[in-house]
């Protein structure tokens, strides 16, 4: 009973995780979502960066603090390992979601694509940020990372193994495409506002701190030597750039 509770709890939360990562695509475009980066009505400039930050930190706290091994090593103890992934995808869902619910708009202007042709290629980089990072998730292991492999495993009675470090397809370019794919996507608008850039220069420096002081950690510790040949080999989000540590 308890493994199909678990199951149906891993699907559940696998949906709003796809919720939310469309949700995002219309979010951070101003796209078909009824609330966007630069929608809803503007309050004033002090209290809206406060709280914007606030929002993103919640994320990076959240995102951050639960993937660290020694919180997960304790965390598995009280959840179990097969829902722990779950609920780190749930929990990250929802402080995006709390993100597009309270996020204040900052519509000034600060800089403008004129050129149509210019705004289309923009455009389409955004697209292309979006493709990145969901293909990349499948380069590494997409129903590993979103808590759905757990799931079945346990449903079937297998014991999880350790997901394997990969150096296949975008792996093999940069270490990081899955955020290379959100940099990206960030960065490639027409129309920068003081919101979206206070929200793009947030998240690109959650990201590289995030990378190279936490998650490269981490995988040192991990795996190793490989990783720091990996690290030596490839680069870190600049596609055929001098690899760096
Ligand atoms: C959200 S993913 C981001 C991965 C990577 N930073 C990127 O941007 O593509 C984070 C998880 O990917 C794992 N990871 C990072 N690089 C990996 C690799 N080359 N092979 C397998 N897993 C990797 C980390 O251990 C972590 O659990």
């Amino acid at each position: 009973m308890s493994k199909i509770i678990a199951f149906i709890f891993g699907i559940l939360v696998y949906l709003l995780f796809l919720i939310s990562f469309l949700y995002a695509i219309g979010f951070v475009g101003n796209i078909l979502v009824p609330k966007s980066i630069d929608s809803g009505v503007e309050n004033a400039l002090a209290p809206s960066i406060l709280i914007n930050l606030a929002l993103l930190s919640i994320f990076a706290v959240q995102h951050s603090v639960m993937a660290r091994p020694v919180f997960k090593k304790w965390w598995i103890k009280i959840v179990g390992k097969t829902i722990e992934r779950s609920i780190y995808v749930l929990s990250s869902s929802l402080a995006l979601i709390f993100l597009y619910w309270q996020w204040r708009p900052l519509k000034t202007v600060v800089w403008e694509i004129e050129n149509a042709t210019i705004s289309a290629i923009v455009i389409g980089l955004y697209f292309l940020g979006w493709l990145i990072v969901l293909l990349s998730t499948f380069m590494i292991n997409h129903f590993e990372l979103f808590g759905l492999k757990q799931i079945f495993d346990n449903l079937k009675n297998i014991s999880a193994k350790s997901p394997a470090f990969q150096i296949n397809f975008f792996y093999k370019i940069v270490r990081h495409p899955i955020m290379l794919g959100f940099l990206i996507a960030f960065w490639s608008t027409p129309v920068m506002t003081v919101g979206h850039l206070i929200f793009t220069v947030t998240t690109t420096f959650y990201i590289i701190v995030a990378v190279k002081y936490l998650e490269e950690k981490d995988l040192i510790k991990h795996i190793g030597e490989p990783y720091e040949i990996y690290q030596k080999k490839v680069p870190m989000f600049i596609p055929f750039s001098k690899s760096s540590n």
